[in-house]
């Protein structure tokens, strides 16, 4: 489970994040949601280790990112998509990860499948649209068998069919006991794919249950958010 209590963080005079508190548990996909700037990426770096936070914590099964035994087996993490070599191949830059990772050539071939790349795999990633960046960086996040993926907008760029592909493909990670945690301000991309929401407004969790009880707020998602944030403006 991922765990975030009381997070906070400033840049300079802006204060990013000022009080995130959430779970994301096993067997689901979370959606982080909130309009653009109210601290979504933030507090997913903060979750990685890669932004030290000014007060709270984060942890997975209680342990924070930086002191876990095994995080790329513990954690599979999407943050930005443009971290291959753009002279290598897709399955030359899986080689090279899994390689300094300590994994077998086989499991390349393996998140290559999972990922459905099969037919750019020996093509030069400069090449690629960012539908299939996002899919290359998925792959190389799994690379590890990680039991949790945290996904910073990951439907960006995806055709419609990618982003079906996706949803399923996140429904079956959660199905078999993952647990997925992803970022997005598209609403209508998360209304088929998450169980629980988590909605971040101004650096504050303003919300956090399930899909259902978030829709009860509005008819679709997009009124729900819309109808919750406003609530927080006049508050
Ligand atoms: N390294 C940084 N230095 C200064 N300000 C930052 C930094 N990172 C984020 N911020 C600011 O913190 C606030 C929250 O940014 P963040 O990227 O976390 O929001 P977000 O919810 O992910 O937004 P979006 O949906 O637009 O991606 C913004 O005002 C942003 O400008």
């Amino acid at each position: 489970m991922i765990q975030a209590v009381g997070l906070a963080k400033r840049f300079g005079a802006v204060d990013a994040v000022t009080d995130v508190t959430f779970t994301a548990a096993p067997g689901r996909v979370t959606g982080l949601v909130g309009p653009n700037g109210a601290g979504k990426s933030t507090t997913l770096r903060m979750l990685l280790g890669l932004v030290r936070p000014d007060a709270g914590t984060a942890t997975f099964d209680g342990t924070p990112y930086r002191e876990l035994r095994s995080p790329a087996g513990t954690v599979g993490a999407v943050l930005d998509i443009a971290s291959a070599h753009p002279a290598a191949t897709a399955r030359g830059h899986l080689s090279t990860v899994a390689a300094l990772a300590g994994q077998s050539r086989s499991r390349v071939d393996e998140v290559i499948a999972a990922v459905a790349l099969e037919s750019f795999a020996g093509r030069r990633v400069k090449g690629f649209s960012t539908g299939m960046r996002q899919r290359l960086a998925l792959a190389t996040a799994l690379l590890g068998r990680p039991d949790v993926l945290v996904l910073d907008e990951p439907s960006n760029g995806l055709d419609p069919a990618g982003i079906v592909w996706l949803r399923t493909f996140l429904r079956d990670f959660a199905a078999d006991g993952g647990t997925v945690l992803i970022s997005s301000h598209v609403l209508t991309d998360l209304e088929h794919s998450v169980d629980d929401i988590v909605l971040i407004d101004r650096g504050r969790t303003a919300w956090t249950g399930t899909l259902t009880a978030f829709t009860a707020h509005g008819a679709t998602l997009e009124q729900a958010f819309l109808a919750l944030t406003t609530r927080e403006l006049i508050a």
